[in-house]
This record gives C-alpha cells, sequence and structure tokens, in this order.
C-alpha cells in the first residue's frame, strides 16, 4: 500500500510574537519563515491570528476582505504578502489564520460576516486551501475565561484537507477546531498523514488540554500533528498558552516549545505511519457494524 506521506518532509511551526502592528506582524512572520526555510523546513505553518490581537474587538478592526479571490492588495495585504512569501521561500505556507470580512461589517446584526479564516499557498504562491474555523471559541468558565467569538464571527462550514502532491494529503483546522475529533478522524480516514492547526489557547485551557488535544487526535488517528500558537504576551489583552508542538503518529511529542518566541522544526518519517498502524493496526479493526464511519459524511473544501 501507497505510504499517506510520500517522502520525509521538514515541519515549522512559527511561534510568532505578534503585536498590534500589522505590517509589522507580516514582515516580522516573513524573516521567521525564511530563517526556517534556510533550516530546510518545506512545511511551515505561522499561529492563528499572527497578524493582529487576537480578541472579539480586534477582529472587525484587523478583518480583510478575501472574496472575490484573489482580492486586490488594498483588500487583502496579508493574502499577498503570505502569497508572496510562500514563492519567494519555495515551501507551502499555512497562513496562521486572519480576520475575514465578507461584505460590509456594521455590527453582529448587520448584512456583513467574519471569519475566522487560515488560507494555505503552494511553492508557486497560488492559494490551495481556505479554512473557516468550523467551530467559534465559545466557552464560560467562571472567575477564569469567558471568550465567545460567537459574538462577532460566523462559523464556517466545510472540513478542509488540502493535497501537497509531492507530500500527501493536510488536514487544516483552527484552534477550537482541535476539541471535536470528528473533524480530525474524517480527515484522517480521508488519507491526511498531517492535521495542523494554528491555534491560541490560554493559561486556564492550555495547561489543561492543549498537549493533550494534540497528542489525542495523533494517537486516535495515528498521524502527525503539529499545533502552531503565537507566543505569550503578558501586555496583551489575550495571553496565548504557547507551547507549539509536533507529534508523531505514535502519540510521541517531537518537539514542544515554551511560551517564548521559536520555531518548531520537526522531521517528519515517511514510513512511520504505516509502521504505527503494523503494531496498533485500529485501522483493521475498526467496527463500523457496530457504530457508524463518520468519515462516511461531512461536507468538503478538498
Ligand atoms: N482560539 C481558540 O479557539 C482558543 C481555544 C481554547 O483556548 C480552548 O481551550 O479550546
Amino acid at each position: 500500500m501507497a505510504q499517506l506521506l510520500k517522502q520525509s518532509v521538514k515541519l515549522a511551526l512559527i511561534q510568532l510574537a505578534s503585536t498590534a502592528d500589522k505590517a509589522h506582524n507580516l514582515s516580522h512572520a516573513r524573516s521567521k519563515v525564511l530563517e526556517a526555510t534556510k533550516q530546510g523546513a518545506k512545511i511551515v505553518v505561522l499561529p492563528e491570528c499572527f497578524n493582529s490581537p487576537y480578541g472579539t474587538k480586534y477582529f472587525p478592526q484587523y478583518a480583510e476582505q478575501l472574496q472575490p479571490s484573489p482580492p486586490t492588495e488594498k483588500q487583502s495585504p496579508s493574502f499577498h504578502a503570505l502569497s508572496n512569501l510562500a514563492k519567494e521561500a519555495g515551501v507551502y505556507l499555512v497562513g496562521g489564520s486572519i480576520p475575514e470580512v465578507v461584505g460590509k461589517w456594521d455590527g453582529p446584526e448587520g448584512e456583513g460576516k467574519l471569519y475566522n479564516t487560515s488560507l494555505t499557498f503552494s511553492p508557486t504562491g497560488e492559494l490551495v486551501a481556505m479554512h473557516r474555523k468550523v467551530h467559534l471559541f465559545d466557552i464560560d468558565i467562571p472567575g477564569k475565561i469567558r471568550f465567545k467569538e460567537s459574538e462577532v464571527l460566523t462559523p464556517g462550514n466545510k472540513i478542509s484537507i488540502v493535497d501537497f502532491p509531492e507530500y500527501g494529503k493536510v488536514a487544516i483546522a483552527i484552534c477550537y477546531d482541535i476539541r471535536f475529533p470528528e473533524l480530525a478522524t474524517i480527515a484522517a480516514r480521508k488519507g491526511a498523514f498531517l492535521l495542523l492547526y494554528p491555534g491560541a489557547f490560554n493559561l486556564t485551557t492550555g495547561a489543561l488540554h492543549w498537549e493533550l488535544q494534540a497528542r489525542a487526535r495523533a494517537m486516535d488517528n495515528q498521524v502527525y500533528v503539529g499545533l502552531c500558537s503565537p507566543a505569550r504576551d503578558m501586555e496583551a489583552d489575550y495571553n496565548a498558552w504557547g507551547h507549539s508542538m509536533a507529534v508523531d503518529p505514535n502519540a510521541e511529542i517531537l518537539q514542544q516549545l515554551d511560551e517564548k518566541e521559536g520555531t518548531v522544526l520537526a522531521e517528519l518519517k515517511a514510513g512511520r505511519i504505516e509502521e504505527v498502524r503494523k503494531g496498533i493496526p485500529l485501522y483493521t479493526q475498526r467496527r463500523f457494524d457496530v457504530y457508524p464511519d463518520v468519515s462516511e459524511g461531512g461536507k468538503f473544501d478538498e
């Protein structure tokens, strides 16, 4: 059987220190991506909301228009910066996420819509995937954290799997999406070798669940998983957990950062998924005569 990951590849997860200055964030991201490329990375990932602060009050202010595609430079400077950067670096670039506006935004009751959107570009600078966060981050843990993305954001409605022809299929989702294992299982059963989550957990849920979620998605599906957070900024309204990490198909951590700016550089090995699946053959032991196969359903953006 053909290997899911066709050849070994170096993955970079860039834990970027972002500021309130979008132009600065874009140029800082460029220098970090080029640095990772010099070290051999061929798939490079940026964090959720990598070019703005993370927070409901910031989404409208920083939002860019991505439709029609390609947008003009004025409609989306981030689209063009990411596309140019993927080409300059010669890498697959998963551009974290940016707030996206569709129509004219005049508040949550108006006609316009905001999404939390991830754009992925090929080494020729072509847009190859667009994922709108499907599960909005709405939580309320008394005395700890209340956050309601749904106050301003609209959820996406597609699962995103993209084919990188030299390497294989990659699934892209955003942060809170990781808590819904169906997305991961569907993508893995559709042949993804890698699940990527640009994400910004916080100091409450990060300590509890960040590593657990990453390792669980890898363990359940026997695939590689990469989580890419912004670096922590204690001056910001929202304090990201950091700890970007790459996990192998046996749920072993290949590399995990602390909370500061840095880059995970992890070698994903061709053959490793099949080796793990041979040892623990979940893939031939599933009992779809007892429970349904979730990968038979779903809406896709492939
Ligand atoms: N940005 C997010 O979706 C945060 C998700 C999070 O912190 C969680 O605990 O889940």
